[in-house]
C-alpha cells in the first residue's frame, strides 16, 4: 500500500526583490510588501538572508520582516553567518528559524555549504544558544555524509541540503549523481533524526523533483521566483510554485 507523504512547507527567500532595490536606492521595491505578497498566495515561510556586507536585505528590512511575520503568523527563517554580529542581532529578534550559513564576502551567491566538521566546537555553542533563545536551528550543508553527521553531533535539529551544484548540473543536461547524493543525505539526515529542508538554485522542475523525497520538509525559494515574478507577478509565481510542490508531492 502507498503510504502518503507528509506536507512539504513552501519558504519563499525574498532577498534579491532587495537586490533590485539597492541597484537604485530608496524604498522600492519593499520586501516586507513582497513577503506579505508570498504569504497571501501561500507560502508557508517567509525567509530572508542578512548578509555581513548587506548587499541584498538590511536590518531595517528584519525589523519589517519580522513584524509582518509574527502579525500574519507565518515564521521566520532568518539566514545568517555564524559571526557574532549575526548572533546578537538573532538573539535580539528571535526568529521562528535560524539558517547558519556559509559566506564569503567575494562571493556572487552562497556557493558551499557549511564546514561543521572543521567548525564543531564554534558551532555546537552557537546552535545551543540560538536554540535556547527559541529558535529552530537549521544547518545549510552540502549533501555529505560527514556533514550531516556532524550536524547531528552539534545537536542541529534542521539541516538544509545545497541543492545550487545539482540545479547547475540540470541546466547543463546532468544531474543524476547530484541527486543520488540528495537523496541519500536526505535520507541520512532523517535516520539521525533530524528535519531536512532543501534550497539555492531550485526552479519548478527542479523543486518539482525534490519535493517527491520523502525525508524533505521544506523547500526555501528564492531567486527564481523573484525573476519569475517579472514575467507573470508574484503571487502567481508563488501560487503556482506551491502547486507544482503540492502535486510533486501527492504523486510521489
Ligand atoms: C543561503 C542561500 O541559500 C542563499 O540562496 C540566500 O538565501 C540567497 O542569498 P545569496 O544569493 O546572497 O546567497
Ligand atoms: N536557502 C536557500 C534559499 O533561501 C533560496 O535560494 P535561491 O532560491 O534564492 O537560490
Amino acid at each position: 500500500m502507498k503510504v502518503a507523504l507528509e506536507p512539504i512547507r513552501l519558504g519563499v527567500n525574498i532577498d534579491h526583490v532587495a537586490t533590485v532595490r539597492n541597484a537604485r536606492g530608496g524604498a522600492h521595491p519593499d520586501p516586507v510588501r513582497a513577503a506579505q505578497l508570498a504569504v497571501t498566495a501561500g507560502a508557508d515561510g517567509i525567509t530572508a538572508h542578512l548578509r555581513e556586507d548587506r548587499r541584498h536585505i538590511t536590518d531595517a528590512d528584519i525589523i519589517g520582516l519580522s513584524e509582518l511575520c509574527r502579525s500574519s503568523g507565518v515564521p521566520l527563517n532568518l539566514e545568517m553567518a555564524a559571526t557574532d554580529e549575526m548572533r546578537g542581532i538573532a538573539l535580539r529578534h528571535r526568529p521562528h528559524a535560524v539558517c547558519i550559513v556559509p559566506e564569503r564576502r567575494e562571493e556572487r551567491t552562497t556557493e558551499g555549504g557549511l564546514d561543521v566538521v572543521s567548525g564543531r566546537e564554534r558551532l555546537a555553542g552557537l546552535v545551543a544558544e540560538l536554540a535556547g533563545a527559541g529558535s529552530r536551528v537549521s544547518l545549510f550543508i552540502a549533501a555529505d555524509p560527514d556533514q550531516v553527521r556532524a550536524s547531528a553531533d552539534i545537536g542541529a535539529q534542521v539541516v538544509e541540503l545545497h541543492t545550487g551544484a545539482w540545479c547547475e548540473a540540470v541546466r547543463e543536461g546532468a544531474g543524476e549523481a547530484e541527486f543520488a547524493a540528495l537523496a541519500a543525505a536526505a535520507d541520512q539526515a532523517h535516520d539521525l533524526g533530524l528535519e531536512v529542508h532543501a534550497g539555492h538554485g531550485l526552479d519548478f522542475d527542479t523543486a518539482a523533483q525534490i519535493a517527491r523525497l520523502r525525508p524533505i520538509r521544506e523547500l526555501n525559494i528564492g531567486h527564481f521566483l523573484i525573476g519569475e515574478a517579472v514575467f507573470i507577478g508574484l503571487e502567481a509565481a508563488v501560487g503556482r510554485m506551491r502547486q507544482v510542490i503540492g502535486e510533486a508531492r501527492a504523486g510521489a
